[in-house]
This record gives structure tokens, sequence and C-alpha cells, in this order.
């Protein structure tokens, strides 16, 4: 079993298990559920029934990160996000919000969002880092190197896990230079300017992250390389059909100590880290 004491970020539940962030993708082209839940009401219900299938947090996010997506404008990830901030945070549900943009972030954190989740780990807006410091706010700071849409030319490395461990550890002093001293976590950035084979080595590496010091977040949920492992005489695994897979990593990032997993399918990850942490007694 692996030792690593499950590390935590103030002012989130502490349940001696790793955490479950279910994902509320309010975009209208996230790959594997654009559009469903574009409007408040659906997302809040969808919000509803992650929390009750186990969520310990829903994450909200209003710009579509996939390959090749095109960027919506900072008004219209505002006017996508804010609403269903405001209303989870209304009903007590912890949320985070999902966003490269600092203006968003504050918007999110003033409507109650309790962490800001930014992929970028800060390079996609100069503010992020001392607006995240001003509020004061645990921070999210995944491994990336570019846009969706130029985010697949960039996958050149040397040995992908201590390059993008040491990209990480640059991004984190900045963080700290920047006045963040308070809760960051880290995450690998599965998926972003990473080959297929790249994701498998950073996850069966993904031990290495702890000596980086602060919580480890995994998001391997419904991924195109968990779709190319499982795929079939007609192509592909669909994204939504992924789930028994991504439950597979969620147990695996659990016994290696992961602080978060970042899920669509709530139920079946939440099943996981309960059977991980007593498996690890
Ligand atoms: N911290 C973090 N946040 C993320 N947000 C969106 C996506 C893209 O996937 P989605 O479209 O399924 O949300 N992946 C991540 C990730 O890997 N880590």
């Amino acid at each position: 079993m692996h030792g690593h004491p499950l590390r935590y970020v103030e002012g989130l539940p502490q349940p001696g298990r790793a955490l479950v962030m279910g994902v509320l993708n309010v975009t209208p082209d996230s790959f594997s559920d654009g559009g469903r839940y574009a409007d408040t009401e659906r997302a809040v219900a969808h919000a509803r029934r992650l929390v009750a299938d186990g969520a310990d947090l829903v994450d909200v996010g209003g710009e579509s990160t996939r390959p090749g997506a095109q960027r919506p404008s900072a008004d219209e990830e505002l006017e996508r996000v804010v609403p269903v901030v405001a209303t989870l945070a209304r009903e007590g549900i912890p949320v985070s919000v999902d966003t490269m943009r600092a203006q968003v972030a504050e918007a999110a954190v003033g409507a109650g969002a309790v962490l800001v989740n930014d992929v970028s780990g800060g390079l996609a807006d100069d503010a992020m880092f001392a607006t995240v410091a001003r509020l004061d706010v645990p921070y999210v700071l995944m491994h990336w190197r570019a846009h969706s849409t130029e985010m697949q030319r960039h996958t050149a490395y040397d040995d992908v896990v201590e390059d993008v461990f040491a990209e990480l550890g640059e991004r984190v002093r900045e963080a700290g230079r920047a006045g963040i001293t308070h809760s960051i976590a880290i995450d690998p950035g599965i998926g972003f300017s990473k080959t297929t084979a790249q994701n498998w080595e950073l996850l069966r590496r993904v031990e290495r992250f702890h000596d980086l010091g602060h919580p480890v977040l995994v998001a391997t949920s419904r991924k195109r390389f968990l779709g190319e492992l499982l795929a079939g005489a007609d192509g592909e695994r669909p994204p939504a059909e992924r789930d028994a897979a991504t439950a597979a990593t969620t147990t695996l990032a659990a016994t290696a100590g992961a602080w978060c997993v970042r899920v669509h399918d709530v139920r079946s990850s939440a099943d996981a880290v309960r059977v991980a942490a007593r498996w690890g007694g």
C-alpha cells in the first residue's frame, strides 16, 4: 500500500479518503455532456444529483477545454457560470469554479465558490495568481502548455513525469511569489499537451507528484486515452461508456494517495474511493 498521507486543502472536507469532485460543465460543447446543462435549472438539478451520488464538491466550468475548442468570451463564461455557482452556494453545496480567467474566478468566489480550479496553472491570465492570493481560496494548479487549439502541438518531453514535475514546481514557486501561500493542490493535467502514452506514464508514476509537497488532484474521467484503451471493432469506446474505466483509475489514484479525483459519474467513483480507503485500512 502507498503510505502517502492524504494531504488536505483548508476549508474542504477531510474525510480520511480521496475527495470526489463532480464535473458540471455548463458549456454547449463539452465533449461528454456538452449542451445538456446549458440552462441554470438543468445545471442545478444535475449538481444536486452529483451531491446525492456522493460528490464532496461540484466543479462548475463554463469553457470547454477539449482539444480544438474555441474560447467563449469572458462575458459568455460569466453568464454561464455565475448563476449556477450562486444557486448551488445558496443551497450549501461546496462549489469550485473551473476557469482560466481571473475575472471569472473573482465573480464565482464572490457568488460563493470555495475553490478555484485553473487548468492553465496561472499561464492563461497574468492576473490569476494575484487574484487568487487576494481571494485567499484554495487553488488547483494544473500542468498546462497551451490553449485547446494549440494544445496537442506541445507534447515534446524528455521524461514526461520529470518535465511535468519541474514545470509544475516552477508554477507553484511563482504562485508563492505572487502571494498564494495558502492551499494549493497540483494536477498533472491528463490529456493536456500529452500523448496517450504520456498520459499512462503520468498515471503509472503519479506518486512522484507528492514530492512537490501539495495535495494531488487526478482527472481522467471519460478522457480519450481511456476510449482508445477500450476500443473495439467499431472504434473507440464512446465517452459515456468510459465510467467503469474511470472508476478503476479512481481506485488506483486514491490508493496512490491522491487528494481528489474529478469525475463525471460520481456514484461509481464515490464507491471506488470508499473501497480504496477501506482496503487500505
Ligand atoms: N483540474 C482539472 N480540471 C479539468 N477541467 C476540465 C478538464 C477537461 O475535461 P472535461 O471536459 O471532462 O471537463 N480536465 C481537467 C483536469 O484534467 N484537471
